[in-house]
C-alpha cells in the first residue's frame, strides 16, 4: 500500500529556459515589440502555452489569456448588450403636483478582445484553431488595419482603434484533428509562425526535476524512457507520450515513494497506467501488432537510475 506524501515543495510555475529557449524568447519578444503577432505551433505538451506566457510576461503589459472554442462568438469578443436598467423618479413633494420621470438605459458589457485592444494588453490566444474561422476573421482587421470592427453591435462608431501596445501570441497544434477548423491563409499570412518540437532529453529532464522534486538522475531516467517510447511511436499522425507523461510519472514517484527502477512492480504499474493510452493509440495508428502493455514493460525494464 502506498501513501501520498504531503506538502512537497516544487517550482510548479517556474519557466525553465536553456540557451535555445532563451534565444527563441528574445526573438519572439523582438517581433512582438515590432508589432508582429507570433504563432507557436507544435504537438501537445511541446510547451507552446508556457512559452507564450513567459514571452508575454516579458513585455511588461497586462496579459489576457483566451482559449479557442467553437462557441466563441463575436459577442464574447466584442461585447454585447446585456439588458436594461431603468430609473423612475416620482416627485410628489408638493402633493398637488405629481411629476414622474422615467429613464431606460441599455447595459453594455465589453467583450474580452475589445478590452484587450483598447487597453493595449498582450493577448495569448491559445489553441485558436478551435474557434470558427468566421470568429477569427476579426483578427484580420486588427492585424492589418489596426482597427476592431464593431460588427453586429448597436455602437454608433463602426470600429475602435487598436492600442499601439496591443499584440497577440497565437498557439496551435497542427496534429490536432478533433474539434479544430482550418485557418484562413490570410490570417496565417499575417503571423510569424514558429514551429516548436519536443525538447531534447537534457532540457526535458531539467524541467521535470524542477517541477516535481525528483533527483537529476531520476528525472533523466524517466525522460529518456518516455522519449524512447515517443521515438518509437512518432509518425505522421501520432506523437506518442509527451513531457506531461514524464511529469506525471515523476510527480507520482515522488509523492508515493516509488523507486525509479524498471524492475520494481509498482513503478512498472505506474508507467503502464500513465503511458498505456498514448502508446496504444499511436501503435494502432501505425498499424503495429505489438501490444502497448508489452512495449511499455519492455522499455520500462531498461530504466535504472545512475548513482549520484
Ligand atoms: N520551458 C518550460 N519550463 C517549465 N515547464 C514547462 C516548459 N515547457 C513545458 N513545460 C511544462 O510542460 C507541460 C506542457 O506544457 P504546455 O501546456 O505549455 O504545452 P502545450 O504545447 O501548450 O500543450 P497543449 O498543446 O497540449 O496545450 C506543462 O506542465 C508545462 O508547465
Amino acid at each position: 500500500m502506498t501513501f501520498l506524501k504531503e506538502n512537497i515543495i516544487r517550482e510548479t510555475t517556474a519557466f525553465f529556459q536553456d540557451d535555445g529557449l532563451e534565444n527563441l524568447m528574445s526573438r519572439s519578444l523582438d517581433y512582438l515589440v515590432a508589432g508582429y503577432p507570433v504563432h507557436f505551433t507544435g504537438p501537445s505538451g511541446a510547451g507552446k502555452t508556457s512559452l507564450a506566457l513567459a514571452v508575454a510576461k516579458k513585455r511588461k503589459r497586462p496579459v489576457m489569456l483566451m482559449h479557442g472554442n467553437h462557441v466563441l462568438s463575436n459577442e464574447d469578443l466584442i461585447g454585447a448588450f446585456t439588458g436594461y436598467s431603468s430609473k423612475k423618479v416620482v416627485d410628489n413633494y408638493i402633493h398637488s403636483v405629481y411629476k414622474k420621470e422615467e429613464n431606460v438605459k441599455e447595459l453594455w458589457r465589453n467583450g474580452r478582445l475589445l478590452e484587450a485592444v483598447k487597453k493595449g494588453y498582450t493577448l495569448i490566444y491559445d489553441e485558436f484553431t478551435r474557434s470558427r474561422p468566421s470568429t477569427n476573421n476579426l483578427f484580420l482587421s486588427i492585424l492589418e488595419e489596426g482597427v476592431l470592427p464593431l460588427y453586429g453591435t448597436k455602437y454608433t462608431e463602426p470600429f475602435v482603434r487598436v492600442h499601439p501596445e496591443f499584440n497577440v501570441i497565437f498557439t496551435s497544434n497542427p496534429a490536432e484533428y478533433a474539434g479544430v477548423y482550418p485557418t484562413q491563409d490570410a490570417l496565417l499570412d499575417r503571423l510569424i509562425t514558429i514551429p516548436l518540437g519536443y525538447k531534447d532529453n537534457e532540457t526535458e529532464a531539467a524541467i521535470v526535476q524542477r517541477k516535481t522534486g525528483v533527483s537529476e538522475n531520476e528525472a533523466k531516467a524517466i525522460t529518456a524512457f518516455v522519449s524512447q517510447l515517443r521515438k518509437i511511436c512518432s509518425g505522421d499522425d501520432s506523437t506518442g507520450p509527451s513531457l506531461r507523461a514524464s511529469m506525471m510519472i515523476a510527480r507520482l514517484v515522488e509523492e508515493a515513494d516509488i523507486s525509479v527502477d524498471g524492475s520494481d512492480k509498482e513503478f512498472q504499474q505506474l508507467c503502464r497506467d500513465i503511458l498505456w493510452y498514448p502508446v496504444s493509440r499511436c501503435l494502432a495508428q501505425k498499424g503495429f501488432d505489438e501490444k502497448a502493455d508489452d512495449l511499455i514493460i519492455k522499455e520500462c525494464r531498461k530504466v535504472s537510475v545512475k548513482e549520484e
